[in-house]
């Protein structure tokens, strides 16, 4: 795809290019070379959404807390100090560029309640159209544990999805993906993935400033390739740090795009941060499901794990524990159980209405294609309830 071709683009820039690791005090420098290069793509047409961590970090240093001190609940206060300060910065070097910015602050219910999802869309659609440049953070102060996405990566993805982009930019303090931690000296560097899931093992370790290291960057591009999103991993501290990767002017890593973009829905529901539970179906049901044969019909279930509400997204899983597809339930788990253990009987015998639904309609199903990331079986395995 040529530069022109790619419309929209979604930046994301971590913590460690715009907060110095040893005084914790924002990167003027950095900052005025990023929106210097933003402004210049704005003129030539493109529309550049800017996802940006660096709230907490700046925090930190006014609370005064040190950052391999700082537990969660340090963090969520240190990100309600930093975020307007952070803000501040990008104001005064916006404004150096005749750039309008405007802040949005998600957490992962925007971005996966369909509703939410949708008025999130337009509000950022509408700032495009008026030619403000969004600035976008996790709202990290009010976020629990099951809100939470926890790192600026798949939060950028998940936006990146939203807006349909054309490309997903993450720049961060390496050049790109190695094979391995890039301080172990036979490190070689990748210019190129298709399945992301060769490389997770190879990006377990992390930075001091940065929250999901590597590893996060990968399942980010992989939520970006499923949904036709390019993606690529470069590093920020250079001239031009966006133009110069999409003029092919360095190196960089480019994570593919899957050929066949799925829907916008399918994306929606295949490309979660979080799910509501999950069902383990037989032999024979996962067969079908996999055939895109059925959806996921009460009597193939073997067993229901975690509690959930109609409209919930859930895993479906085979016996042996692979997933095999994700998709919308029409029932609470509650319900589930009941039409599970009672099969053969009508819906409205069971729970006292009436229904003709399975409990995953074939078309609110997505089977996991290969290059899907699969999540494991949860943890809570032993609160599953067998039917
Ligand atoms: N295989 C790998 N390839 C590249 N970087 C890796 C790899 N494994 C671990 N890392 C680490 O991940 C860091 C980038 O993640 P992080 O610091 O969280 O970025 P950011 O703050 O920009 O989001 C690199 O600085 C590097 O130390
Ligand atoms: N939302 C947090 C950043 C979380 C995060 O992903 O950080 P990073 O790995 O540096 O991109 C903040 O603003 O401090």
């Amino acid at each position: 795809m040529s530069v022109n071709e790619q419309k929209r683009i979604v930046i994301k820039v971590g913590s460690g290019l715009l907060v110095s690791e040893e005084d914790l005090n924002v990167r003027y420098a950095f900052l005025f070379g990023l929106l210097e290069d933003i402004a210049s793509l704005r003129a030539k047409g493109h529309e550049v959404v800017l996802v940006s961590s660096g709230a907490a970090a700046v925090g930190l240093k006014a609370m005064g807390v040190r950052p391999s001190e700082a537990g969660v609940a340090d963090k969520q206060a240190a990100a309600a100090c930093g975020q307007p300060l952070l803000m501040a910065a990008y104001k005064a070097v916006a404004s150096e560029f005749d750039l309008s910015i405007a802040q949005v602050l998600l957490t992962s219910d925007d971005m996966e309640n369909r509703r939410r999802f949708l008025n999130t869309k337009n509000t950022l659609d509408r700032l495009l159209d008026r030619g403000l440049l969004p600035i976008v953070n996790e709202n990290d102060t009010v976020t629990t544990e099951e809100i939470r996405v926890g790192d600026n990566d798949r939060l950028a993805a998940k936006v990146a999805q939203m807006i349909q982009a054309q490309a997903f930019i993450m720049l961060t303090g390496v050049e790109g993906l190695y094979d391995r931690n890039p301080d172990d000296e036979d490190a070689r560097f990748v210019e190129e993935v298709s399945d992301v899931s060769e490389y997770i093992e190879a990006t377990k370790s992390k930075s001091a400033l940065g929250s999901g290291g590597m590893l996060t960057k990968m399942m980010a591009a992989n939520m970006a390739q499923n949904g036709g999103v390019e993606t690529y991993i470069a590093s920020g501290i250079l001239e031009r740090p966006v133009t110069s990767v999409l003029e092919n002017e360095r190196r960089y890593t480019r994570c593919t795009a899957h050929g066949d973009p799925a829907s916008a829905w399918r994306v929606w529901l295949a490309d979660r941060l979080n799910m509501a539970g999950s069902i383990t179906l037989s032999k024979d049901g996962a067969k079908a499901v996999r055939e895109g044969k059925i959806g996921v019909r009460a009597e193939d279930i073997q067993s229901v794990h975690g509690e959930w509400a109609k409209g919930d997204v859930l895993h479906v899983y085979d016996e042996d524990g692979e997933e095999c597809a994700r998709g919308l339930t029409n029932y609470s788990s509650n319900e589930v159980v009941l039409l599970a253990k009672r099969t053969g009987r009508a819906v409205e015998e069971v729970l006292g209405y009436h229904s003709n639904a399975d409990v995953i309609d074939a078309g609110n199903l997505v089977i996991l294609e290969e290059h899907h990331l699969p999540w494991a079986v949860p943890e809570e395995e032993a609160t599953a309830i067998e039917v």
